[in-house]
């Protein structure tokens, strides 16, 4: 005989979108702890054993896996709008640099929060962030209910400080992956080749093999970058971070804009992973990453928003259209990066980014419950040709109502249910005026 097992059943009124298929609704999800166990179409009808303890009825919703941001600052959010329309050289020296100076614990935690909050308001489930006080930035994510992978931004040429930031590192990792049931990974965060020398990008490297974590790095961001290392190492910064040792650990680079045809190949040699952030390269006028190239040559991209300052949002809709139209204007060439592409990369494939194992990033049984509920009754899913194309191409945040974490619902009805939105945009004014006090 079966034992009995708690189940919590949710059905979904409307069609169901899982990695490039669309699947008519109504349609139930089985779910148990955070997992969902299994899913079919029409009425949920019981299997023996099962004891459904909660059960959710979503009449007018369209299910998605949950977005995934596969690289940014999250604590940016308190620098939106600083130095915007500056080359990225000059945005970070002369703007963003000296304020993210006067940053405190308390800054980094509320901008997380707020940053928490966009996410989930725009369908993101797990994201990738690089910063520093990060204790503060895991405790803010743990409290959302959002999945992350988190790093302590390094950058440093003196060897004394070097050795301590490792140590800063290596407690962080010690303290904080794995936690939250699951949800907070971390990994080493060297910034980049131009502010971290070779030898301390292979100390990371080692430290990272002893912790056994991955690593996450901005790499050939600018043509000024690549040029620099060109003329001073012969070596692109992608092939500089082989040489360093890099690519022996897991990597999740982001940018990559000017990687050359044979970073590519180191690229997928080491199988590392890519973060493509649109919105930033344009913004910052950085220049516009080979997309379709990194992909017909087998790299696994992922898709970020890179730091509110940058872009200026969170929005993964918005990255999601960027990479599906960008590269058809650049290439002239209207059959490059499709739909369902697009969705891939915002999903399954940003999970591969973050270092997740299979399954996250689709709704797929024994994948773990981190789902999207959009408005079906949304103009821009009328009257709906296709339903992947509506996502890429039509839907945006706005559609978001609801949003499940390994099971749980983090948002709805567009009500966050573990933050305080009012006590977040008090914070995020307080800590403004605080910042740009003279
Ligand atoms: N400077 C820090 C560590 C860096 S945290 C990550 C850094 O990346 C910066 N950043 C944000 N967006 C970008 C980008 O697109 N390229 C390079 N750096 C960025 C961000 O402002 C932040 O300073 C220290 O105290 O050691
Ligand atoms: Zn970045």
């Amino acid at each position: 005989m079966a034992y009995e097992r708690a189940v919590t059943v949710l059905e979904v009124g409307g069609a169901v979108v899982d990695s490039k298929t669309v699947y008519p609704g109504p349609a139930y999800f089985v779910i148990e702890g955070a997992n969902v166990v299994r899913h079919g179409h029409g009425d949920y009808e019981p299997e023996p054993g099962e004891v459904v303890v909660r059960r959710w009825r979503k009449r007018n919703r369209i299910a998605i896996p949950g977005l995934v941001n596969a690289h940014g600052h999250a604590a940016m959010t308190l620098l939106r709008g600083v130095g915007d329309d500056l080359p990225l050289m000059t945005w970070l020296q002369e703007r963003i640099f000296p304020l993210e100076a006067r940053l405190t614990g308390e800054c980094v935690y509320w901008g997380t929060q707020l940053a928490c909050w966009e996410m989930l308001l725009s369908g993101t489930t797990a994201y990738a962030d690089m910063y520093m006080m990060m204790d503060h930035a895991a405790e803010a994510a743990a409290e959302s209910g959002m999945r992350a992978l988190l790093s302590i931004g390094l950058a440093a040429t003196d060897p004394e400080v070097q050795a301590e930031r490792l140590a800063a590192s290596r407690a962080f990792v010690l303290a904080w992956h794995g936690k939250a049931d699951g949800r907070i990974q971390v990994a080493l965060g060297p910034h980049a080749p131009y502010t971290c020398p070779e030898p301390f990008l292979s100390q990371i490297a080692d430290l990272a093999a002893e912790l056994g974590v991955g690593i996450q790095i901005h790499l050939s961001e600018t043509r000024g970058e690549v040029d620099q290392f060109l003329s001073q190492e012969g070596l692109t910064p992608i092939g500089l971070a082989e040489r360093a040792g890099l690519f022996q650990v897991p990597t999740l680079a982001a940018h990559c804009v000017h990687a050359t045809q044979n970073d590519i190949e180191i690229l997928r040699a080491h199988d590392v992973r890519v973060a493509h952030n649109p919105q930033s390269n344009l913004k910052l006028g950085s220049g516009i990453m080979p997309l379709p190239d990194m992909l017909s040559r087998g790299v696994t991209v992922g898709l970020g928003t890179d730091g509110a300052a940058s872009n200026n949002n969170l929005d993964m809709f918005e990255e999601m259209r960027l990479a599906a139209t960008l590269h058809k204007g650049v290439r002239e060439d209207a059959t490059s990066i499709d739909a369902a592409t697009a969705f891939a990369l915002a999903t399954e494939w940003g999970a591969r980014a973050l270092f997740l194992p299979d399954g996250h990033g689709t709704l797929r049984a024994g994948a773990p419950c981190d789902m999207v509920l959009l408005d079906a009754h949304s103009p821009h899913f009328a009257p709906s040709h296709d339903l992947l194309s509506d996502l890429v191409y039509a839907a945006g945040a706005d559609d978001v109502r609801d949003v499940m974490i390994a099971g749980e619902w983090v948002l709805q009805n567009r009500e966050p249910t573990a933050l305080d939105v009012e006590r977040i945009r008090f914070e995020a004014r307080r800590l403004k005026d605080l910042l740009t006090r003279a």
